[in-house]
């Protein structure tokens, strides 16, 4: 089925940006690609593609750097004048809520980083797509962005759909609870330069 994008404004702290929803028309009951769309982004500009976390995001944990990650990510877009970001919902890395929680308990019952958990219950390490977001951003006309993540896999995806990417390095600032989850993401593959305690 073809997908549509269906749009319409919203305001953030006094400023207007577009929400972008890519969806089949009949499509209900899981949510689509969505997308924040600052100013009038060009090519170059700068692009989060942000998995759903809802510990992080919604019950505000200190454990994770996502919420940290969407509120920078956010505030540098609108800082810029323009931009995208991207939000996917991909809960536990693309395995949903239900094993995320499994990882969790997991993680410590025995003490085990977030991916030796997932691996221990037979779950990989991360079955995330981002086909979705390339083609946002391909019908957004973005040919080229700057990428704000440490996550190659993000990167990579991007390239693979056609889209020239440039990695924006950032550091965000977490709290001292969550650097052994930045620690496992660096040693799966994360470019994470330093990570900052607040
Ligand atoms: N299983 C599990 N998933 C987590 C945990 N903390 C965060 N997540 C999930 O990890 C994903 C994080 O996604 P993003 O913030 O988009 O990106 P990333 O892969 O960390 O890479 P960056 O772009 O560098 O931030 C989301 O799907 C979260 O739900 C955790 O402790 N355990």
């Amino acid at each position: 089925m073809t997908e549509q994008l269906f749009q319409h404004t919203l305001w953030r702290k006094g400023n207007q940006f577009r929400v972008t929803v890519l969806a089949a028309e009949d499509q209900t009951g899981h949510n689509p690609a969505t997308a924040a769309v600052y100013g009038n982004p060009q090519n170059d500009c700068l692009v989060r593609i942000h998995s759903r976390c809802v510990y992080g995001e919604v019950f505000e944990s200190d454990d994770c750097d996502c919420r940290a990650q969407l509120r920078t990510a956010l505030q540098m877009i609108d800082a810029e004048g323009a931009g995208v970001v991207i939000y996917l919902d991909q809960e536990g890395r693309g395995e949903g809520l239900r094993n995320k929680a499994r990882g969790y308990a997991y993680s410590q019952e025995h003490h085990t980083d977030t991916f030796t958990s997932y691996r221990a219950l037979g779950l990989p390490d991360d079955s995330r797509s981002y086909e979705a977001a390339a083609e946002l951003l391909h019908r957004l006309n973005l040919e080229s962005v700057r990428l704000l993540t440490n996550n190659p896999a993000k990167v990579k995806a991007l390239q693979d759909n056609d889209i020239d990417v440039k990695r924006e390095t950032w550091t965000v600032p977490v709290s001292e609870s969550a650097q052994a989850y930045l620690e496992a993401k660096r040693q799966f593959g994360h470019m994470i330069v330093t990570a900052q305690a607040d």
